[in-house]
Order: C-alpha cells, then sequence, then structure tokens
C-alpha cells in the first residue's frame, strides 16, 4: 500500500516538475527537471563546472539545472542577481547555503539566509580587511612566504628535485589563515607535514558540498558520525581557545576574531555565540585553499611557458621584495598572471545560490518566478569565446594590453555585490608575495605526463581543489 503511494506521488510530482512547473519553458536536461539527485554523485566527484558549462553550451545561456535552479551564463545576469539593483536585497541565500552548518539556524557570515542580516554582520568582519589591518598582516605572511620558500627547498633537496608544490602551498595557506583568522597557527610549515586538521577541512568540504544539493540530508547528517562533525569538534576546541586566549596577541596586534568577539572596534550584530564556530569554519575555508589553489595553478601554467617566466622575473628583479606596495601597483605582468589564473581556473567554479522572493526577469526576457533559485556561473563565463579572445589559453597579456575581445564584467572570481569575497585584498597580498618570491628563487618545470595527471585532478568541491602538482624545482 505504503509502495503504491509512493509511486503515485513520485510520478504526480514528477509529471508536475516536467509538464507544469512555471519553469517548463526554460531548457534543460530532464534528469535535472526531475530531481537534484543527479548533483549528488557530480559533486562527490568534483565535476560540476565542466557539467554545467556543457550544459550551457548545448542549451544557451539560460538552463534550468534543478526542479526550481536555474543557471545563467549571459554576464549581465551578474548585475541582476547579486546587485543593487536587481533581486539581491530582497532575495535570500539558496538552499545550498543551508546545509553548510552543523547547527540547525546558526549559521556563518556566508549561509547567512537573508541579505540584509548578512549585511549588518558584516560591518563587524569590515575592519578586519581595512588597508590598516592588511598592513598590520604582511610581515605575517613575509615570513610565512619565506617559510614556504625554505620548505620548497628542502624538498627539493630530499626529492632529487621533483617537489610536490601544491602541499607547501597548503601548508602556507593554513598558516597564514590559522595566525590571521583567530591567532593560531597550524604549524604546518614548521614540521613540514600536513596535518590532520587539514585533512579533515578536505573531507568535510567535500561532503558539505555534496550535501548542499539535497539540503534535508544535512539534518541527518547532524546526528552521525561524519567528516563534518569531527571537523566541528576540532573548531569547537579552537574557538574555546582563542577565547581564552583574549588579548594574547602572539601573531598580530588584532586578529580577524578580535573584531568578531567585540575585543576591537564596535561590534554592530550581537548574534548566537555559537555562530563564531560557525564563523571559524568560513575562515578557514574561504581563506587557505582558495589562496593556495590559486597559486598552485599559476605556477602549473607559468611552469609551461618558461619564455613568460622570464618575463616575470625582469619586471621583478627592479623590485626588492620586501616593498609590497611596489609589487601591488607597479608589477602588470605579476598582477596579470594573477588575474589570468583567476580567469581560467577561478578558485569557487560555479555558481552562489540566490532564492527570489519576488518574479523577476533574467536576460533573454525569461520570466521566473519567486522561489526560484538563481546564479551565474562563473567557470561557462570565464571560458566562453564571447566574453574572452582565445579562453582556453592562459594569456596574462590580456590582461595589459586589452587588444582582443574581453568582458570584463564577465569577470567575476570573487563574486559580486554585497557578499563577494573580504578577503579579496589579502588573498592578493598572500599570492603576489609568494609568486614573485618563487619565481625569483627557483627555476621550475613540469614534465608532459604531470601535466595530463594534474590537469585530470582538478576538482569543483565548491572551492577548487586538486591532486599533487609534481614540478622538476632547482634553486637559481
Ligand atoms: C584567490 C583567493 C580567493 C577567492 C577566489 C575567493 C572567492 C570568494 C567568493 C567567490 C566568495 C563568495 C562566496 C559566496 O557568496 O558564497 C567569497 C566569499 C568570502 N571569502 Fe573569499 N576568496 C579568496 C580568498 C579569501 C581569503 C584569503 C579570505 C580571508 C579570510 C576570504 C574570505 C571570504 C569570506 C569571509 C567570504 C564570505 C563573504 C560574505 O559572505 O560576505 N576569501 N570568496
Amino acid at each position: 500500500m505504503f509502495g503504491i503511494f509512493l509511486a503515485t506521488l513520485f510520478t504526480s510530482m514528477s509529471i508536475y516538475r516536467v509538464f507544469f512547473h512555471p519553469l517548463r519553458n526554460v531548457p534543460g536536461p530532464l534528469s535535472c527537471k526531475l530531481s537534484m539527485w543527479s548533483w549528488v554523485l557530480t559533486d562527490w566527484f568534483g565535476s560540476r563546472q565542466v557539467k554545467i558549462q556543457k550544459l550551457h553550451k548545448k542549451y544557451g545561456n539560460v538552463v534550468r539545472i534543478g526542479p526550481r535552479e536555474v543557471s545563467v551564463a549571459d554576464p549581465k545576469g551578474v548585475a541582476t542577481i547579486y546587485g543593487p539593483t536587481g533581486p539581491a536585497p530582497k532575495s535570500r541565500r539558496g538552499p545550498w547555503y543551508q546545509a553548510q552548518s552543523m547547527i540547525p539556524h546558526v549559521h556563518s557570515l556566508q549561509n547567512e539566509p537573508k541579505i540584509p542580516d548578512h549585511n549588518k554582520r558584516r560591518r563587524d568582519w569590515d575592519p578586519a580587511f581595512s588597508l590598516k589591518a592588511l598592513q598590520s598582516y604582511e610581515p605575517n605572511i613575509t615570513r610565512n612566504a619565506e617559510a614556504f620558500i625554505e620548505q620548497v627547498s628542502r624538498l627539493s633537496t630530499k626529492n632529487d628535485g621533483r617537489v610536490d608544490v601544491k602541499e607547501p602551498l597548503m601548508w602556507f595557506g593554513f598558516d597564514v589563515m590559522g595566525e590571521l583568522g583567530f591567532g593560531r597557527s597550524f604549524g604546518t610549515l614548521k614540521d613540514g607535514k600536513t596535518s590532520h586538521e587539514v585533512e579533515l577541512v578536505e573531507l568535510g568540504v567535500r561532503a558539505i558540498n555534496t550535501i548542499g544539493n539535497v539540503p534535508y540530508l544535512a539534518n541527518i547528517m547532524r546526528f552521525l558520525p561524519s567528516p563534518i562533525a569531527q571537523f566541528e569538534a576540532w573548531l569547537a576546541e579552537a574557538v574555546k581557545w582563542r577565547k581564552s586566549k583574549q588579548g594574547d596577541r602572539e601573531f598580530v596586534a588584532a586578529d580577524v576574531f578580535a573584531y568578531l568577539l567585540g575585543e576591537e572596534g564596535e561590534k554592530h550584530h550581537k548574534g548566537d555565540p555559537r555562530e563564531i564556530q560557525q564563523d571559524c569554519m568560513l575562515l578557514v575555508v574561504a581563506g587557505s585553499d582558495t589562496t593556495s589553489n590559486t597559486l598552485a595553478l599559476c605556477l602549473f601554467e607559468l611552469a609551461r611557458q618558461p619564455a613568460l617566466v622570464e618575463r616575470l622575473r625582469d619586471e621583478l628583479e627592479e623590485f626588492i621584495l620586501e616593498d609590497y606596495a611596489a609589487l601591488r601597483d607597479n608589477a602588470p605582468l605579476l598582477n596579470a598572471c594573477l588575474n589570468e589564473t583567476l580567469r581560467l581556473w577561478p578558485a569557487v567554479p560555479s555558481g552562489l545560490q540566490r532564492e527570489t522572493t519576488l518574479a523577476h526577469t533574467l536576460p533573454g526576457e525569461i520570466n521566473v518566478p519567486a522561489n526560484t533559485v538563481l546564479s551565474t556561473h562563473t567557470w561557462t563565463m570565464h571560458r566562453d569565446a564571447a566574453n574572452f579572445y582565445k579562453p582556453e589559453r592562459f594569456i596574462p597579456d590580456r590582461w595589459i594590453t586589452k587588444k582582443e575581445p574581453h568582458n570584463e564584467k564577465a569577470f567575476t572570481p570573487f563574486g559580486f555585490g554585497a557578499t563577494s569575497c573580504i578577503g579579496k585584498n589579502l588573498a592578493f597580498m598572500e599570492m603576489r608575495i609568494v609568486l614573485a618570491q618563487f619565481v625569483l628563487k627557483f627555476n621550475f618545470d613540469i614534465e608532459p605526463g604531470d601535466v595530463q595527471e594534474f590537469r585530470q585532478s582538478v576538482r569543483d568541491q565548491f572551492v577548487v581543489s586538486m591532486g599533487g602538482l609534481y614540478m622538476n624545482v632547482t634553486s637559481r
């Protein structure tokens, strides 16, 4: 009897979704119109970015990717969906974000469902990323960059020049975020090995990302032993430790948590203290892998373009490396290489969901009703010949000469609008310092077999993730 009930329920739901749903005229594959389950495997294996790109190639710039979800690859959609004139101030974060919290109704800044609530919270974060705060972080970043260079030298000597550069980059990303975020170094650069916490973060992020497709499962997962639960336990301990260290400023005058806890500045959002734990997770995940993986991808591209590396050295040899302002303002090729990496390999490749609260018109005059989940697809826009000349090729000069077709509105590696990346300038500071040091200190290239293997290992786990980046690295 129950079987018949279920079969009738699923059949009528399927018929409704395909033939009667308000999104029935938005093109897309049948599997996506029926359910979000097809994304679960895709996300576990990390191939969302290429799958959505293929769907846009087949169905056009507006594609139905779920029963009530639409992906947009037209750059005009960016301002419409996330900007102040679009539905953003009124709409909510999409359902994917709900699955990201282990404690129901307790959110990080990134998961805060209502945009006005988010904006209020973000005011507590802003001073931690001001110009003044960034200047105070500079010595930490330089010290960790030097420790990273030492680790690469050590690994090169130990392994006859063959180094998995991704690993020490990951150590760098985590140690910097620990120190600047909550005054606790993970100590991975010192130990020269990947810590258990780092492995937990990787596994936890993969699991949480996958469950974002079916958020109701997150409610069950919360009661099961899972990597996410282990990671949460570690975070709880880290926050307890940080609170007990109030005023004990070992690494920086004021870490990000000093602002969130109200030790520094004025507090605008007096929320649930458990939110701090969610913010701790956000800091670690948002601030570490994004930066270190972008650096790895940049080195991957440079290792195959020796003439470009020579030009970069010519540019950088003019500078004293300690002069960060010069790297920021007077090193066009260095900055172009980073922009080009973020274009070809965006660290957050796929869409950032918004859920409309009102009916809305998308580019191409496509109307969608309230409760539609919308996003723009960064990976597709960044690799579309309509937006960038020879989009599959790594051409940093496109950011300097701007000779060829180039639609800057399509370039959104840090998101857009009120919820865009707060750590953009910090990320650039880290990336400029590390990249400049690496290029000046080492000769490096990559074997054809390693190119293939690395390329295939790149996955979309909400944040980009990848296997080892093996290169031949020797001191210059
Ligand atoms: C190459 C490096 C980076 C890239 C490409 C990047 C990209 C992004 C993107 C696309 C978002 C929007 C996510 C969303 O709306 O769901 C975001 C948000 C965020 N990022 Fe970054 N990020 C980078 C580095 C950093 C760093 C170093 C930090 C330092 C703490 C950071 C902290 C954050 C935070 C806290 C948010 C949430 C902002 C909010 O919801 O208001 N990111 N980032």
